[in-house]
């Protein structure tokens, strides 16, 4: 079994406000670098969408695609990239990855056929009013935050980007695309850790976890 690791950098970064994300540097290392090296032993190759006219900084492992105007297109282009058998899904925004989440993933996808890092809610949960107070409660009992990576197999993940498109169907992750084609998708505990660096407050945060990160693992 051929397993890839596909990862959208193509982003803006609009959010954060300090141009592509991918190549903002936590404690001396960038986002993509974090998380491809991340991936890496785990897998046979790592693909990565760029931005359009960016190249790879040397010391990230792997090839480059030409990213889309969307993560959804992103993901397309690199599954297209790939004749890999499963493929790992991974945000270059979630630079911290456990090895234990990575084999976790590998080996439901075995099983279900899709999976997905993810965490139970913890938080009290509201809809706001259109006036932007508070509206209706929402149980978050069985709710969980979706994150990355998520596996798939790779000819059933392009089956279900392909049905997308042609609906123009628009999603802001791959399992959901592969739920919206009737197939099953596994939670996989993910990590706290695994945050998402969307916002000048994440980046502070994950300034402070790098120290405690790289301190553990070198
Ligand atoms: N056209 C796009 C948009 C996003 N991504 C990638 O998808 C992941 C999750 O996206 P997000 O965190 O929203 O990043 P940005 O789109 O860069 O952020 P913003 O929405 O603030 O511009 C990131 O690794 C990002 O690089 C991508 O490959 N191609
Ligand atoms: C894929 C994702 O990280 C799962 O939580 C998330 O949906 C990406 O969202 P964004 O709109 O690209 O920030």
């Amino acid at each position: 079994m051929r397993v890839a690791a596909l990862i959208p950098a193509a982003g803006s970064g609009t959010r954060l406000g300090l141009g592509p994300k991918a190549f903002v540097p936590v404690e001396g290392r960038t986002l993509l670098g974090r998380s491809a090296a991340a991936l890496a032993p785990h897998v046979h190759e790592v693909l990565i969408a760029l931005p359009a006219g960016l190249d790879l900084p040397g010391d990230v492992p792997g090839r480059a695609v030409v990213g889309g105007d969307t993560r959804q297109a992103s993901v397309l282009a690199l599954l297209r990239a790939t004749d890999a058998d499963v493929v790992l899904i991974h945000d270059a925004a979630r630079p911290f990855l456990p090895a234990r989440v990575i084999r976790d993933l590998l080996a439901a996808v075995q099983e279900v056929g899709a999976a997905t890092a993810a965490l139970p809610v913890a938080d009290t949960l509201v809809r706001a009013d259109p006036a932007g107070s508070w509206g209706t409660l929402t149980p978050r009992e069985g709710l969980w935050a979706v994150q990355t990576p998520q596996a798939f197999r790779r000819a059933a993940l392009i089956a279900a980007h392909e049905a997308a498109l042609a609906d123009g169907h628009a999603a802001t992750d791959d399992a959901g695309l592969i739920a919206r084609a009737g197939q099953p998708v596994a939670l996989v505990p993910g990590d706290a850790r695994l945050l998402k660096v969307t916002t000048p407050g994440d980046l502070l945060i994950a300034q402070a976890l790098a120290r405690v990160w790289d301190a553990e693992v070198s």
